[in-house]
């Protein structure tokens, strides 16, 4: 459903003064994007408050859960998280609001009437559901995100028959809490060390020693929120428990991208099988993936890096040298850019059709604001 062009649209924010939140207003304000539409700002917990400074008309913060003043919003985007989604979303549907849902959160992503935006990857399954009268645009999984917009070229291209990723993610994907955790552990290992760590002659067996036995006998709420110490460690499991032994992380890897590409049995074709680990680690908010290929034949190494390099504005084909990637492929080399290096691409020793990559992104940006406030555009392009 197209929006009506003669007036700028109503746009509901959901969400907006958190950790997603936040980074969405920010790129919506560096990208123009209040000027383009009416806002309207919710909130869970402050109706009535004053709106931030980008409201116009609507100076005042409206109820949440307010369906009929969510009603009147042509369009309502939400990084609130998936119990508003929960609560909200159906309510609002069931009182006959036909506008477009731009959410962040998981809850709507795998449902038949909703697409996982990300629009440099998959425009045309995002133009086809739109054709289609579709109004439901729904964020994905962070991980997915970040990986497809540095290797999504080989998808497009069908070269791919299977990819296994292992993760290194940071805590900001469990939430600002997590990583205020992480930070706080960090300096309860440093204080614990801190004299002999000043002193050039103290041994570094007695420092290991005194930082393991800090990390296992942290307090629980040293560790309320990642249940295990972070600092210094790593956690090998992320989301829930599926069963099986896999993690529901782990599940989004291939459910997810395949739904992004549009392939799988729900499109009448095959899925391309995506597996892995996903593993917890003490950076901030880049995460970082490890790729395997196994691609469907031979392709020349430089080839393979045209490829990537060309696919969007935003990837960058690292160099596979020790300076480069010390230099461009780390998580403090991207945090707070839109850059997804692609880097260590090279064949791996099992044949010429298995090949290596490590890729970062910004979990905050192309994994969870951009790809929302991208279609914000589209539908007002559209
Ligand atoms: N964190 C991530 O990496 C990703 C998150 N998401 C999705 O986005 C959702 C939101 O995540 P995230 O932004 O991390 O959640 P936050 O906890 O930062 O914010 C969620 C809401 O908490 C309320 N809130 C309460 N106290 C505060 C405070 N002191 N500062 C700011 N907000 C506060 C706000 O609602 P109000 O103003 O109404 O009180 C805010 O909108 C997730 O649940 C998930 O569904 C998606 C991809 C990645
Ligand atoms: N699960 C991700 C963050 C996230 O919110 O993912 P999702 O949007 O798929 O629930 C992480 O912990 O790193």
């Amino acid at each position: 459903m197209a929006l009506n062009k003669a007036q700028q649209p109503l746009v509901g924010l959901v969400g907006w003064r958190g950790m997603v939140g936040s980074v969405l207003m920010d790129r919506m304000q560096a990208e123009g994007d209040f000027g383009l539409i009416e806002p309207v700002f919710f909130s869970t917990s402050n109706a009535g408050g004053k709106a931030p400074s980008q409201a116009k008309n609507e100076a005042l913060l409206k109820d949440a859960f307010d369906i009929e003043a969510l009603k009147k919003c042509d369009v309502v985007i939400t990084a609130q998280g998936g119990d508003y989604t929960t609560e909200v979303y159906p309510k609002l549907r069931a009182a006959g609001w036909t506008g477009h849902w731009i959410d962040a959160a998981s809850t709507l992503r795998m449902k038949d009437d909703a697409v996982i935006i990300l629009d440099p990857v998959n425009m045309p399954v995002i133009r086809n559901a739109l054709a289609k009268g579709g109004r439901n645009w729904i964020g994905g999984n962070c991980t997915v995100s970040c990986m497809l917009m540095g290797v999504g070229a080989l998808y497009k291209a069908g070269l791919v028959e299977w990819m296994s990723s292992m993760t290194y993610q940071a805590a900001s994907g469990g939430g600002a809490q997590h990583m205020r955790e992480l930070l706080t552990q960090f300096g309860a290992l440093n204080a614990e060390v801190k004299a002999l760590l000043d002193d050039p002659k103290s041994a570094i067996l007695e420092i290991d020693r005194k930082v393991l036995g800090r990390q296992q006998s942290m307090a629980d709420h040293e560790m309320e929120n990642f249940g295990v110490p972070l600092g210094g460690s790593l956690i090998p499991w992320i989301d829930k428990d599926l069963g099986g032994g896999v993690s529901r992380e782990e599940w989004k890897a291939g459910a997810e991208t395949n739904k992004i590409l549009g392939q799988g049995p729900g499109f009448g074709s095959a899925a391309v099988p995506v597996d892995g680990f996903c593993v917890r680690v003490g950076a901030m908010r880049c995460h970082s993936q490890a790729l395997t290929f196994k691609l469907k034949k031979d392709v020349p190494l430089a080839d393979i890096e045209a490829m990537i390099a060309a696919d969007n504005g935003w990837v960058r084909v690292v160099p596979n040298t020790r300076e480069a990637t010390l230099k461009d492929l780390t998580p403090v080399a991207v945090t707070g850019t839109l850059n997804i290096p692609v880097g260590r691409l090279r064949k791996m020793a099992m044949g010429p059709e298995y090949l290596g990559a490590f890729t970062i992104g910004d979990q905050l940006l192309w994994g969870a604001a951009e790809p929302l406030r991208r279609m914000l555009r589209i539908l007002l392009d559209a």
